[in-house]
Formats: structure tokens, C-alpha cells, sequence
């Protein structure tokens, strides 16, 4: 059976987009199927897929990493997502978006699109590692876990094609590492690697955990934005007098089609 599907990325973490209004036509979505989707050679290509699924209190943004496995949150996601809502489904802004991390409410900008991605958690200092080498980083939820190391320098982090070390009692679900350097006033660049997804172009939630780490090392007070460079492109970052993280940041749709994956 055929079925529709679109592709779209933010600062190139790069999503098929799955169109599923009524929840039949994917029901219940295989890890199998995501990985066929997602595959860069046999399939579409993805960081990971977005299902669009109605609901009573709006659309839910299914998300599932490249290797099938299920995410609470996907930053750059919800922002591709809710250009397809708008120029798709014809939603009117702001649109508010469904997700097992909690409500998400994304705005237009003048540089793409806002996300209210809601309250940081900060749970205290962790350790990543990599080749031998060990940083201390620090443990941020943004409904999905992070740890977010200060290097040296961005080669420090290796290849990164596999999963850096952490504490599983930390983090016994997994985690997405970031590694950052500074690069000015308010304004950094970090690298990823995403549970599910290996190393990305970039990580909304990822760059949304760096903004409040560095926030912190810098005791800088509520309302200060933050530049996060990301190797697709630079994001935006507000953390608000009210605990809540904004994130500004493009989206782009760039194919459409029918696939029988
Ligand atoms: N790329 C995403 C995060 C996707 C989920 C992550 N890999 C996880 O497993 O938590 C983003 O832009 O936030």
C-alpha cells in the first residue's frame, strides 16, 4: 500500500513527515518501518519521522528516532511540523502542538519559526566521555535528557560515531551528549550525538539544553538570548523571566510524495 509522505528539515536535522490526521493509516508505526524510512540508502533518508496525528486538543507530533526507538521531544521537529500543519492542514498560528514531553505553541518569526518549548529541568553535574577522555557536563531535561559538556574544542569530541559514555543510573533510558565551545558574547557551537540518531547537523532540544547550561556557567540573568551555532545552521535561544525556553529557528519543506515503504 502507498502512502504520503513529506520531507523537511531545521538547520538540516532532517525529518520524513508522515501525514496521519486520522490515525489509520500508520496505526500502530514499526520501528521496522521508521528504520526503512529513515534509511539514507534504501530509503527516504531522516534523522527521524514525524506522525501527524489529530486530536481532540490539537495535533500530536509522533516522533520516533532513525533507529525506531521513541522520543519524548524533537526541537527542530515541532518547527517542521507545524510549517506542514499550517501550509497542509491549514492551521492557523499560533499552533499548538501535542507531544510526550508536553504542549508546545510555535509562532512565525522573521527568521523562521518560535517555539515555546517550556520549563528546563536542571538536574546536576554528570560525566560524558569519549576515546579515553572524560568531560563533566551537565544533566539538562528539556522533557528529553541531555548532557551538555564544555570542550576544549569541537575535534575533541572524535568521530562521534558512537555513542559517547555516561552513567546509565543517569540516564538509563539514554542520552543526547552535546559538546560545546564558546564563540563570543552570547554565542556558542556544539556538536551532537543523538540517542536513536548518532551524530546530527543539529538538535533543537540539544541546543536548548546548551543555551541553559551556558546560561548558567555564566551567570547570566533571565531574558538574556543566546546564539547556539550548530553545524546546519544557528538557533536562536531565550531563556524568559518566567522559567520558559524560546527557541527560534528555521524550517524548510523540501519534497513531497507517495512511498510503499
Ligand atoms: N533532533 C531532536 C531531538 C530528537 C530526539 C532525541 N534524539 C532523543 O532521543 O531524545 C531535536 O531537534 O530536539
Amino acid at each position: 500500500m502507498s502512502y504520503r509522505f513529506l520531507k523537511g528539515h531545521g538547520t538540516e536535522n532532517d525529518f520524513v513527515v508522515l501525514p496521519d490526521a486520522d490515525g489509520m493509516v500508520h496505526g500502530d508505526l514499526s520501528a521496522e518501518r521508521v528504520r526503512a524510512l529513515c534509511d539514507r540508502r534504501a530509503g527516504i533518508g531522516g534523522d527521524g519521522v514525524l506522525r501527524a496525528v489529530r486530536q481532540d486538543d490539537g495535533w500530536f507530533m509522533d516522533y520516533r528516532n532513525a533507529d525506531g526507538s521513541v522520543s519524548e521531544m524533537c526541537g527542530n521537529g515541532v518547527r517542521v511540523f507545524a510549517r506542514y500543519l499550517h501550509e497542509h492542514e491549514g492551521e492557523p498560528f499560533p499552533i499548538v502542538v501535542q507531544t510526550r514531553g508536553g504542549t508546545k505553541v510555535v509562532t512565525p518569526a522573521d527568521s523562521g519559526y518560535t517555539v515555546d518549548m517550556g520549563s528546563p529541568a536542571v538536574l546536576g553535574e554528570t560525566e560524558v566521555g569519549v576515546d579515553g577522555r572524560s568531560w563533566p557536563a551537565r544533566h539538562v531535561s528539556m522533557g528529553n535528557p541531555h548532557a551538555v559538556a564544555f570542550v576544549d574544542d569541537l575535534a575533541d569530541a572524535g568521530s562521534l560515531l558512537a555513542a559517547p559514555d555516561h552513567d546509565p543510573a543517569v540516564y538509563p533510558e539514554g542520552v543526547n551528549v552535546e559538546f560545546v565551545v564558546r564563540r563570543g558574547e552570547r554565542h556558542v557551537a556544539m556538536r551532537v550525538h543523538e540517542r536513536g540518531s548518532g551524530e546530527t547537523r543539529s538538535c533543537g532540544t540539544g541546543a536548548c539544553a546548551v543555551m541553559v547550561a551556558t546560561a548558567l556557567a555564566d551567570g547570566a540573568p533571565r531574558g538574556t538570548s543566546y546564539v547556539v551555532d550548530v553545524p546546519g545552521g544557528s538557533l536562536e535561544i531565550t531563556w524568559t523571566h518566567d522559567d520558559r525556553v524560546l527557541m527560534t529557528g528555521p524550517a524548510e519543506l523540501v519534497a513531497e510524495g507517495e512511498t510503499d515503504l
